[in-house]
């Protein structure tokens, strides 16, 4: 259970001018079955075309035609249900689930079961979550204690392997759709280092007596699940149930929500992306806020390359006499530099380029 001190809510609550964001009408849609080895070459090209669209607009998109078995994915869906209604002692203690024993001593890995506080620099939610590393086979480390655990652990290695898979798939159609190398971004995602991660987040109904509290103090009964950020790797996939509350800014900065479809997925370009393509695809920014009725579960697969990996604009995209508008950098160096920040903040801004 998320259980809310006093102060919190405020904190986690959205300003009242902020109204309802209305739905994202034509969220932009591609069929990996029509691109893959079954379609035909017109129709490779055309989801390509469309793959770098999506990415260029909203750095947002859905995939269908995944081939991830739906059963697999209920089965992800009940028995993350599960873990999170276990009592909260039993779920804090799945961090030994998620963090190597070196790390979880020094209390310095990111990875483990927290609840409402996002990172370590003050951002609070109505959520509750455990983000897992995941090794270059797929399967989130290392081994937990229990024997329930160990079948959740087993599950969500079923679950990675499978999304990775996909994940592949639609990084070689945007590699396609810039001309370059088919692996040119699956090889970051699938080197032996690779800095992936599994995120799997709760987020219960919204607390009915604080959201009337909260209206009777001027705001507008919207409670934030996940506040507003860009993901920092290369691509997420995320999947839920089929309750909203994932929304997403467009160009403009207005917000807009995405309608939930628990059969398909949705990517989001993360900054790293938006740093290798030198800003032609964008990173999007998006938020989840809480349904104050239907609890919302949704699971995110992150690719990231690894922690010794530089980064900066592929030539490709800078072009000839073209200029690059990031500076070269490694991944560990820009982990370090957004685990640094809130949530919020432009963590691509350190690593412009001035001219
Ligand atoms: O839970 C969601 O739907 C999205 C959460 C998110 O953006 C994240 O975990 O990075
Ligand atoms: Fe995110």
């Amino acid at each position: 259970m998320v259980v809310l001190a006093q102060g919190e809510l405020e904190q986690i609550a959205l300003p009242a001018v902020q109204k309802a964001a209305p739905p994202l009408a034509d969220v932009p849609e591609i069929d990996l079955a029509a691109a893959g080895a079954g379609g035909s070459a017109a129709g490779r090209a055309a989801a390509a075309k469309a793959v770098a669209a999506a990415c260029e607009e909203h750095g947002f998109f859905k995939v269908t035609g995944h081939g991830v078995a739906s059963g697999l994915l209920a089965r992800v869906e009940a028995a993350a249900a599960d873990f999170f209604a276990l009592p909260q002692r039993e779920k804090e203690a799945a961090m030994a689930m998620a963090m190597a024993p070196a790390a979880a001593a020094a209390g310095s890995s990111p990875f483990g079961y927290a609840s409402k506080r996002i990172g370590s620099n003050g951002d609070l939610g109505w959520v509750e979550y455990l983000l897992l590393g995941v090794t270059a086979a797929g399967a989130p480390l290392p081994v937990p204690s229990s024997a329930s655990l160990c079948a959740f652990r087993e599950l969500l290695d079923e679950y990675t392997v499978a999304v990775r898979r996909m994940t592949c798939e639609v990084l070689e159609l945007m590699a396609e759709a810039l001309g370059m190398e088919k692996d040119e971004f699956t090889r970051l995602v699938l080197e032996e280092d690779s800095d992936s991660m599994l995120r799997v987040n709760h987020y219960p109904p919204a607390p009915r007596p604080e959201l009337k509290q909260q209206l009777q103090h001027g705001g507008n009964g919207r409670v934030t699940g996940f506040g507003e950020h860009t993901d920092p790797q290369i691509i997420s996939v995320l999947r839920s149930n089929a309750t909203s509350g994932l929304e997403i800014a467009l160009r403009d900065g207005t917000w807009v929500s995405v309608p939930p479809d628990h059969t398909s997925f949705f990517v989001n370009v993360g900054d790293a992306l938006q740093v290798l393509t030198n800003g032609r695809f964008r990173s999007v920014r998006h938020r989840v806020m809480v349904n104050s009725v239907r609890s919302r579960v949704s699971v995110i697969f992150f690719g990231g390359p690894a922690p010794g990996k530089t980064l900066a604009p592929l030539p490709r995209m800078v072009g000839e006499g073209g200029s690059s508008r990031y500076r070269e950098f490694t991944w560990r160096e820009y982990k370090a530099s957004a685990y640094r920040t809130k949530l919020a903040e432009n963590r691509l801004c350190h690593f412009e380029t001035t001219s």
